[in-house]
């Protein structure tokens, strides 16, 4: 049976929980795909753990001092390696230095931070293309709720001309607990925060820029767009008050923190910002930390995605969601090679 080695960089909620689903889905890889897919190292920021043989979740839980950062990716000598740490699309640090290492080796990687493949998403597909490696990105792309597979699979060969989403959890949490339970700001914070689905730094979410990384991410990695932070409008929800609420409640409107991408004139041109939806709109009826996607397309017209999967273990199938389809294209790969040389 053939092996296929997995190390995993960032081990906190996200890492962890990814680990223990690879693990318990191990006789499901041997089943389906006939291949042996171990674990073989994991770590964080100042410690890990590595096992060629594979390691076991009673292992997990301790750590060991120096196997860390850049030098982890090659130590591990995984085919696949997660990244699972934290994101900065400021620097795209620390993340860019483990998947340059690892991309540059060939190793397929499944990037579940967003913050490097904002900062340099162009040199990374590059340095995928120029190794043959493969790219993988949903967990990074609004996880749970499909966004690059209607895009890369079910929309293919259509022109997407709009796309407005609800991709993050944590302000339509806020925002919905501000509507429909009169929380105030803080408090419905303080329990998304609980939930483990909010932002190291709350502030991502809250300012938008978690929306805007995704929205960027679908336009680069999705639609071939070329697009920095930069070229981008965002506005956050840090001004809403539960008064400002009750006035579009008033109205019938229910608010939503939307990312909108729109194509004309061969430009691709993106914002975030907030949005009010009368009841009658599929988007007015997203709520809690759901999220939402609505696609525009030329030949196929709307397409409505709504994702609701619970934090961190919707994050970690999400990433596993690649690795299925990284078995499925090595599976063709070595099927194509063996057709040829036979
Ligand atoms: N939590 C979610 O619901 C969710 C959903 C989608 C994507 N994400 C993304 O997944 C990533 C992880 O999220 P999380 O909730 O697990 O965060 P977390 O803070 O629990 O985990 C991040 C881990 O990375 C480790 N780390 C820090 N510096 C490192 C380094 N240089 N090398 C290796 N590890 C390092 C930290 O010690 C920590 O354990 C984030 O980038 C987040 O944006 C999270
Ligand atoms: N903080 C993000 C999860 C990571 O993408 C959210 O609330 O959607």
């Amino acid at each position: 049976m053939q092996t296929l080695k997995v190390a995993i960089a960032g081990f906190g909620g996200v890492g962890r929980a990814t680990a223990d689903l690879l693990l318990s889905r191990r006789e499901r890889y041997r089943q389906v795909y006939g291949v042996d897919v171990r674990l073989v190292a994991v770590c964080g920021s100042r410690a890990g753990l590595a096992d060629a043989n594979g390691l076991q979740a009673n292992q997990l839980d301790a750590l060991q001092a120096g196997l860390s950062g850049p030098d982890f990716v090659m130590a591990s000598g995984a085919d696949v390696l997660i990244e699972a740490g934290p994101s900065d699309f400021r620097s795209g640090e620390p993340g860019l230095a483990y998947l340059l290492t690892a991309l540059a080796a060939g190793q397929d990687c499944i990037v579940i931070s967003k913050g490097a493949l904002v900062h340099s998403g162009r040199q990374l597909r590059e340095l995928a293309q120029a190794s043959g490696a493969m790219l993988k990105l949903s967990g990074a792309a609004a996880a749970a709720l499909p966004t690059l597979d209607l895009l890369d699979h079910s929309l293919a060969g259509c022109k997407v001309l709009a796309i407005e989403g609800i991709l993050n959890a944590t302000t339509n949490y806020l925002l919905d607990a501000m509507s429909t339970q009169g929380l105030g700001f803080d408090a419905a914070l303080r329990e998304a925060q609980a939930g483990g689905f909010a932002e190291a730094d709350p502030r991502n979410d809250t300012q938008g820029w978690d929306t805007a990384c995704k929205l960027l991410l679908l336009a680069n990695f999705g639609l071939g767009a070329d697009l920095t932070m930069d070229d981008l409008v965002v506005e956050g929800i840090q001004s809403v008050t539960v008064e400002r609420i009750e006035a579009w409640r008033a109205k019938g409107l229910v608010p939503k923190l939307v990312g909108s991408l729109t194509r004309a004139d061969g430009a691709i041109r993106a914002s975030v910002g907030i949005k009010t939806y009368p009841l009658s709109d599929p988007f007015a009826l997203v709520s809690g930390k759901n999220k939402a996607i609505r696609i525009s397309s030329d030949a196929m017209g709307e397409t409505l995605a709504i994702g609701c999967g619970v934090e961190p273990i919707a994050t970690a199938a999400a990433a596993l969601k690649d690795l299925e389809h990284i078995l499925m294209a090595r599976a063709a790969r070595s099927f194509s090679v063996s057709e040829c040389s036979s």
